[in-house]
């Protein structure tokens, strides 16, 4: 189990992590889930002990990273998978890795096979697509057997059949009973790897629920309308605080609002209504209405 308190980290005038308060339970797939710079990976790193919380604390298993006297054996992690020497083999690199933890070679070999490195075992790393260093990443993570597992953005650079194999894995790891904490900012993705959700935006917590919950959830709900004043209408929504998106002419998909108040916005803007429909939400749009707010770089014309 991850356990998450008070957490918070400041650069200079920057929160990059802002009182966060979440618990990662062992068994499931929990994704960890914001928009680019919402804190996800400053987050993973202060669990990981690389970075002091100026506030708060995290721990594993009951206790702060530091204080794990084998640490590998019970907490693994991909964070960044292109930091590994260049010059070294795969095989070497997890060699320098589990003999610096006590763990034998016969493991880096099972490892290797795990994650389907055994062909390539002896390339040296530059030669490595970012595919390849990802799935190198992982058997890194596993070496240690541990009951807690760390992936942050496993999925980049993978190609369908290994985005595939990532989720099978995680789902895997997860139904052995471990503790398995995956970041991405893609919702579509962690909808079908993860079983619960932890959303973030400018490092602070926006909802902490299950896949299920989201999916079916009041954040899903939208409305459709059509109106010949679309350009109008958008304007006055956004500055009413909803998120619009105009797909094409005169329809403009509505979230952050109900029906009802929609009607009076437009009546308050003098725009006649052609439809006033409640849709549900693709999982992108609810994502991104729940996070439009804490959107580091928007661009205007999509989010309010
Ligand atoms: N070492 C640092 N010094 C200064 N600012 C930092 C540092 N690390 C992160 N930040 C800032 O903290 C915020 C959160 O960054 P973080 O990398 O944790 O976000 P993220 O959710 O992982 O985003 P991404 O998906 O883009 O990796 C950003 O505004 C980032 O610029």
């Amino acid at each position: 189990m991850i356990e998450v308190r008070g957490l918070s980290k400041r650069y200079g005038d920057t929160v990059a992590v802002d009182d966060l308060t979440f618990v990662v339970k062992p068994g499931l797939v929990t994704g960890f889930l914001g928009p680019n710079g919402a804190g996800k990976s400053t987050t993973m790193r202060m669990v990981l002990g690389l970075d002091e919380p100026s506030e708060g604390a995290a721990t594993v298993g009951g206790r702060g990273y530091r204080k794990l006297t084998a640490p590998m054996r019970e907490v693994g992690a991909l964070l960044d998978a292109r930091a590994v020497h260049p010059g070294r083999t795969a095989r070497d690199h997890l060699r320098c890795l589990a003999q610096s933890n006590g763990i034998g070679d016969r493991r880096v070999d099972e490892v290797l096979g795990v994650v389907g490195l055994e062909s390539v075992a002896r390339r040296r790393v530059r030669t490595f697509s970012l595919g390849m260093s990802q799935r190198l990443g992982i058997a890194g993570a596993l070496l240690g057997d541990p009951g807690v597992l760390i992936f942050d953005e496993p999925v980049n650079g993978l190609d369908p059949e290994g985005i595939r194999w990532v989720r099978d894995l995680m789902r895997g790891l997860a139904a052995e009973g471990r503790t398995v904490l995956v970041s991405s900012h893609l919702i579509s993705e962690m909808a079908l790897t993860a079983q619960h959700l932890v959303v973030i935006g400018r490092g602070r917590l926006i909802a902490d629920t299950s896949v299920e919950e989201f999916i079916g959830g009041e954040e899903q709900q939208g409305v459709l309308v059509r109106t010949p004043d679309a350009e109008v209408l958008a304007r006055a929504l956004r500055n009413a605080g909803a998120v619009v998106r105009n797909e094409h002419g005169e329809a403009l998909h509505v979230s952050g609002m109900d029906s009802l108040r929609v009607g009076e916005v437009a009546m308050h803007s003098g725009v006649a209504l052609a439809e006033l429909t409640p849709e549900r939400l693709s999982l992108e749009d609810a994502f991104m209405a729940l996070t439009s707010e804490s959107v580091e770089y928007a661009a205007s014309e999509e989010v309010r």
